[in-house]
C-alpha cells in the first residue's frame, strides 16, 4: 500500500468520507492535516501551511499528497513544484478508485471517458495560460505540443464516445424487449457504501460483493426475481458521491440512466450517518436523480441499517433531512432482514400501479448529444 498526506476539511464526516476514499484508492494515511479552507488561490491552502508541509514531508516522505477538494491545473502545479510531491485532488483521487473498480468493458470505457475529460480540462487551462504568454511552456509543454496533445485527446475521445454510444443503443434495445414480455425493473440506488449490494443480495439471493470500502461496485449487475407474483429485473447500480465534478457523472451517465426507465427505484439511505451526513449525501442523491430526470412519483427511500439506530431517532433523521409524508419511505435494515417484506410490499403496490407513459427508446442522436457535451 502507498503512503499519503492526507489534507481535509475540518469536521468529522469529511475526514471519514477522506480516509474511505483513500483506503479504497489503496492509500495508507500517515499524517492527516484539517484545515477550514482549502479554496485559497495559490496553493488551496495558505502560504504557511504549504511550508509547514513540505517540512513534514521532507521528514516524512510520503508517495503522494491526497488533496480533498479539487484544484485547478495552476493550484496543483504551485502545489507540486514547491513540495516536489505527487499530487492527488479529490477528482483524481476518484478516477484512481473507479480504474481499480472496473469490471465491465462498459465501465472501462466510461472511466476512459471520464479521464479524458480531466485531461482535456486541464490541456484547456495550458493553451489559455500559454495563449496569454503568462507561462509559456507552461508545465514543460510547449504551444505546439499542447496543440497536439489537445487534439490526440479529442480525436480518442470520439472513438471512446462512439463506442459507449453503440452500447447504450444495445441497452435501449434490451429495455425494449425487457418491457415487451411484461417484465418490471427495479433499480436500487444510493450513496456509496449505504448498502446497495447488501440489499441487492437480500432481495435476489445473490452473494455480489458488498464491502465497506467505498465503490465497491460500479457496473450495473442485473438479476431476475419474483415480487410476489410479478416477474422482475432488479439491478444495483454505482453509488453516488458528493463534490463529484459534473463530467464524471456524465461518464456514468449510460449505467445510471437506468434509473429513468425503471418501474421503481429504490433509494438506500444509510440512517446511521449523522444528521449532517445524512443531509449532505440525501441532497447528492436528489440532485443525481433530477440530473438523471427520474420521476420521485416512482422513488422508495429506505433508510437501511436500522439495526443500528433507536427506532425514535430514526424519525427523527427521516424528518430532518425533509423526508416529508409525502415520500415513501421504510426503515429497514439489510443484514438483520427487519422490514423487507414492508419494503417488498411497497414496491409491489407501486408495480401494480396502471402503467404510466414509458419513455420512448432514445434515438441514436440523442444518445450521442448526451456524450458530445461542451467537449470541443
Ligand atoms: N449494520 C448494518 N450494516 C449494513 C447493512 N447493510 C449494509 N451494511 C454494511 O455496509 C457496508 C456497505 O455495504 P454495501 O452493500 O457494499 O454498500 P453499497 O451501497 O453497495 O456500496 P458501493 O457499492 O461501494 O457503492 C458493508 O460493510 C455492509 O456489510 C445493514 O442493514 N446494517
Ligand atoms: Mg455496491
Amino acid at each position: 500500500m502507498h503512503s499519503a498526506i492526507l489534507i481535509t476539511y475540518d469536521n468529522e464526516d469529511s475526514i471519514k468520507e477522506a480516509y474511505g476514499l483513500c483506503e479504497a484508492a489503496g492509500y495508507k494515511v500517515d499524517k492527516l492535516i484539517r484545515q477550514k479552507f482549502l479554496n485559497k488561490s495559490r496553493y488551496g491552502i495558505g502560504e504557511g501551511k504549504m511550508l509547514e508541509i513540505k517540512e513534514l514531508s521532507e521528514k516524512i516522505k510520503p508517495d503522494v499528497l491526497i488533496y480533498d477538494e479539487i484544484l485547478k491545473p495552476s493550484q496543483n502545479y504551485n502545489l507540486a513544484s514547491k513540495l516536489k510531491i505527487n499530487i492527488l485532488d479529490r477528482e483524481s483521487l476518484i478516477l484512481e478508485i473507479f480504474e481499480r473498480r472496473a469490471t465491465s468493458a462498459e465501465s472501462h470505457l466510461q472511466i476512459k471517458l471520464a479521464q479524458f475529460r480531466y485531461e482535456m480540462s486541464r490541456a484547456k487551462e495550458k493553451v489559455r495560460l500559454a495563449k496569454m504568454g503568462e507561462q509559456p511552456g507552461f508545465m514543460g509543454i510547449g504551444m505546439y505540443e499542447v496543440d497536439s496533445y489537445y487534439n490526440d485527446i479529442q480525436n480518442r475521445m470520439r472513438s471512446v464516445k462512439s463506442k459507449l454510444v453503440k452500447m447504450g443503443k444495445q441497452r435501449a434495445l434490451h429495455r425494449e424487449a425487457r418491457r415487451r414480455v411484461g417484465l418490471k425493473t427495479i433499480s436500487l440506488a444510493g450513496y456509496t457504501s449505504a448498502g446497495k449490494t447488501t440489499m441487492f443480495n437480500v432481495l435476489t439471493g445473490e452473494t455480489k460483493q458488498e464491502s465497506p470500502e467505498l465503490f465497491t461496485t460500479l457496473s450495473t449487475t442485473t438479476r431476475k426475481t419474483m415480487i410476489e407474483k410479478y416477474p422482475a429485473l432488479i439491478s444495483d447500480t454505482v453509488g453516488f458521491i458528493s463534490k463529484l465534478p459534473a463530467y464524471m457523472i456524465e461518464a456514468f451517465k449510460s449505467t445510471l440512466e437506468e434509473l429513468k426507465y425503471a418501474e421503481v427505484v429504490i433509494v438506500v439511505i444509510d440512517i446511521s450517518d449523522s444528521e449532517m451526513d445524512l443531509r449532505k449525501k440525501y441532497r447528492s442523491c436528489l440532485k443525481t436523480m433530477a440530473d438523471l430526470d427520474v420521476d420521485q412519483e416512482r422513488v422508495i427511500y429506505a433508510l437501511n441499517k436500522s439495526d443500528l439506530v433507536e427506532p425514535e431517532d430514526i424519525i427523527k433523521k427521516a424528518e430532518f433531512i425533509g423526508l416529508s409524508d409525502s415520500k415513501k419511505w421504510v426503515p429497514v435494515s439489510a443484514v438483520s432482514q427487519q422490514n423487507i417484506p414492508k419494503l417488498m410490499e411497497l414496491v409491489k403496490k407501486m408495480i401494480e400501479r396502471p402503467p404510466q407513459q414509458i419513455k420512448e427508446i432514445p434515438r441514436k442522436q440523442d444518445l450521442t448529444k448526451f456524450y458530445e457535451q461542451d467537449d470541443d
